[in-house]
């Protein structure tokens, strides 16, 4: 057994990692076990520096049965999901040593040794906002670094996939897709790196939170009753999207913002479409959301060209991605003009991330978004009407890096004596 004669110490890893944006989108299983998708999906990762999932993870022989803990309550690790990713990483484990501390692990001994996880997501769990996505792909990091596997990011994101699909687009930073491959088994079913996010780092991208509360219908449930029962679903697998994938990967390569846009909100509005003409219909947009479209199809047009793209996940929640800054900073205004924070909202609360784009769009106080005049592109004779409190507060961030371990054992979730949450 693992350690020698101590039996004391405990081993632990702490790593963050990011959520991502699809701008092709999954939705749909050929294989709900191992969670095989029915398209190629590609994703922008999203800067952990404004949403992440930090995770620490521990193993020593002390500990009697794996336990979790998420947003600082203990959580069952029960479900299948959790499961597999356990299973799958403890089975690659290979053999470590600490001579210093007495640690001595072989590789079969990580099937006996109990971990316990604590993960916190410093954004809304379950609010449209890919919890699962950076949740699921820093607990498969973590956990490999801490048993020291060997497999390299394109492995383990097909480990991460089997506790959400989209974490596996989590394991690279910048722009990556998702391949559903062939095998029965997914082992070609992985994420691969498209682009670092150094490639195109003039995008800004400012989500608006239209509600953080949870979902009527999860992703999970929604794609799995959009496959039985809609026809423009499996319309969409084999001709629309292996078309659009290419196209994407055409405008990220050559940073072509007009067709990454086009792409991006056709996408969107597709996915969209599929979960109304499933039966029942999904709604994951709201009304909130709509006049976003609306706003952000306006402008465009007016431009003759698209300046923003739009998407949205499996809720309400808009991801407006901004050409470059100058056009962030005009998105801010157009933002802050028709959904101004409710009147006991601070302002200072109400754009959070990189809040230095709204010294770039010459907002300080509420008196600035109050005196923000009407985007030209509104007609004069259509009175321009404001929404104010019905988003709860904007993120704005960018294109970011995939996950990493944190070295500093000051930032451990876990207390590195107990093993408990500190
Ligand atoms: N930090 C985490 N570590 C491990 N699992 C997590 C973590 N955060 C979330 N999860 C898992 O993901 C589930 C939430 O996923 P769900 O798909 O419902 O919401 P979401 O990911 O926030 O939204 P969406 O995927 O639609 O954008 C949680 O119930 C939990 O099982
Ligand atoms: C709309 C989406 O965000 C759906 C994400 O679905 P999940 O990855 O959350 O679903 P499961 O695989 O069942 O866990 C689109 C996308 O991220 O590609």
């Amino acid at each position: 057994m693992a350690g020698g004669s101590n039996k004391n110490w405990i081993l632990m890893v702490t790593a963050r990692s990011p959520t991502n944006i699809a701008v092709i989108k999954y939705w749909g299983k050929r294989d709900e076990t191992l969670i095989l998708p029915i398209n190629d999906s590609i994703s922008v990762t999203l800067d952990p520096e404004h949403l992440c999932t930090t995770t620490t993870v521990a193993v020593s022989p002390k500990f009697e049965e794996d336990r979790m803990w998420l947003n600082k309550k203990e959580i069952s690790l029960s479900g299948g999901r959790f499961q597999s990713c356990l299973r799958e990483i403890r089975s690659r484990g290979t053999d470590f040593e600490d001579e210093e501390k007495g640690i001595f692990i072989k590789k079969e001994d990580w099937k006996k040794l109990h971990v316990h996880i604590d993960s916190f997501n410093n954004f809304p769990t379950a609010a449209g906002l890919a919890s699962s996505a950076a949740g699921f792909a820093c607990l498969v990091y973590s956990l490999a670094k801490l048993m020291n596997v060997k497999e390299d990011e394109g492995q383990l994101s097909a480990i991460a996939r089997q506790g959400s699909g989209s974490a596996c687009r989590s394991l690279y930073g910048g722009f990556v897709k998702w391949s559903m491959g062939n095998d029965a088994n997914g082992s070609d079913s992985i994420a691969v790196q498209l682009a670092t996010e150094a490639h195109w780092d003039e995008l800004v991208i400012i989500i608006a939170v239209v509600s953080s509360r949870q979902k009527e219908t999860s992703s999970t449930t929604g794609m799995r009753e959009s496959v039985e029962t809609s026809p423009l679903l499996h319309y969409r697998s084999k001709e629309v999207v292996p078309k659009r994938i290419l196209q994407m990967e055409e405008a990220i390569r050559t940073r072509d913002f007009p067709s990454f846009a086009k792409l991006t909100c056709a996408d969107s509005n597709q996915f969209h479409a599929t979960c109304l003409d499933t039966s029942p219909p999904i709604f994951y947009m709201n009304d909130t959301s709509h006049r976003q479209v609306f706003c952000m199809e306006k402008w465009n047009r007016s431009e003759g060209t698209p300046q923003v793209a739009y998407t949205f996940d499996a809720g309400p929640n808009a991801v407006l991605i901004a050409k470059n800054r100058k056009v962030a900073t005009q998105l801010l205004q157009r933002l802050l003009f028709y959904f101004p924070p409710s009147a006991d909202t601070e302002l200072d609360s109400y754009l959070i991330g990189d809040k230095s784009i709204l010294k770039d769009a010459g907002i300080g106080t509420m008196e600035d978004v109050e005196a923000l005049a009407p985007p030209p592109e509104i007609k004069d004779n259509i009175p321009s009407q404001k929404y104010a409190g019905d988003v709860s507060y904007f993120i704005c961030t960018r294109p970011g890096r995939g996950p990493v371990v944190l070295g500093d054992e000051a930032l451990a979730l876990l207390h590195p004596e107990t093993g408990l949450p500190k």
